[in-house]
């Protein structure tokens, strides 16, 4: 078939975004890992599609393929480009919009400015629920959080790093460095990603603190690698800031594609994402 699709990315974190309620989409892992082959296919971070939600309080279904091919339950940069998306090609005349996801419901909106903000739901707090595995393990407390011994065995060699476990519906590790462009991302990061304490794996998150307000973030993206921006991965670096004693809401926060910021008022309150999203070109492939 010939599938119309339409290239757009948030902060650099790219998408093939596909219209599936005017044309009818049944793809195969294979099929959504070549669409997301930078070499044999479109290329792209993520695949997002858009359906019509069967549930009468949302206005539309949002699914999120990684250019593995798996399918992924959260994408907070997808989520704005999603907006601009179903507004820009007239699925609806509404410009705040509730989104059904696998990890529940999402609400951004799309601001005269064109700038974009989403209530990203609650954050998950319990490490069972994120999944991580805690068994025989000891964390160590800090402010309202704990973190989590991850030992990484590298090259013969064992490294212990500290990780703040979150979930914001995909799950995210995230650790503290001191420098995030000397941070070993390609290298810790798929260690991470696979560590078996993750059964579901993980996004590996590295924070560099910049002031109480202010960070910078590199994401190591599960299923992905490393991505210039990733939307839910700076809600977890900035809950676990948060929870840690360490950062204030408002929060900026230097993604290399762009700047994302965040706000977040505390435990079972949801998550605000604001940021870019860009339309860069429309296109159709033979898949
Ligand atoms: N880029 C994303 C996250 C996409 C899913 C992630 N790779 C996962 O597997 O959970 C974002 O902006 O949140």
């Amino acid at each position: 078939m010939k599938l119309k699709f339409t290239k757009m990315h948030g902060a650099g974190n790219d998408f093939v975004v596909i219209d599936a309620i005017n044309q009818k989409i049944d793809f195969t892992p294979a099929q959504w890992k070549h669409l997301g082959d930078r070499r044999f296919g479109v290329g792209a971070d993520q695949m997002l599609v858009v359906e019509k939600s069967t549930r009468p309080d949302c206005d539309f279904r949002y699914r999120i393929f990684n250019s593995d091919g798996g399918e992924v339950e959260q994408c907070g940069n997808g989520s704005r480009a999603f907006v601009k998306f179903v507004v820009e090609k007239g699925l609806t005349d509404r410009k705040s919009i509730s989104v059904e996801t696998m990890a529940g419901v999402i609400a951004p909106r799309l601001e005269d400015d064109g700038s974009i903000t989403v209530d990203m739901g609650a954050p998950i707090l319990e490490p069972e629920q994120v999944p991580f595995d805690t068994e025989n393990l000891t964390g160590v407390k800090e402010g309202r959080d704990t973190l989590w011994p991850l030992t990484l065995e590298l090259a013969g060699d064992k490294e212990t790093v500290l990780v703040s476990v979150v979930s914001m519906g995909n799950p995210h590790a995230v650790q503290i460095v001191s420098d995030v462009d000397t941070a070993p991302v390609e290298l810790t990061g798929p260690l991470i990603e696979n560590h078996p304490r993750f059964p579901r794996r993980v996004n590996a998150g590295f924070m560099q603190l910049v002031n109480r307000q202010h960070i910078r973030l590199r994401v190591f993206e599960r299923g992905v690698g490393e991505t210039l921006a990733c939307g839910t991965g700076t809600c977890a670096a900035v809950v676990a800031g948060i929870r840690r004693g360490l950062l204030d809401s408002p929060v900026k926060v230097d993604a290399r594609g762009g700047q994302l910021s965040i706000t977040w008022e505390g435990e079972g309150k949801p998550v605000w994402l604001t940021g870019p999203a860009v339309t860069v070109y429309e296109g159709e492939i033979e898949i």
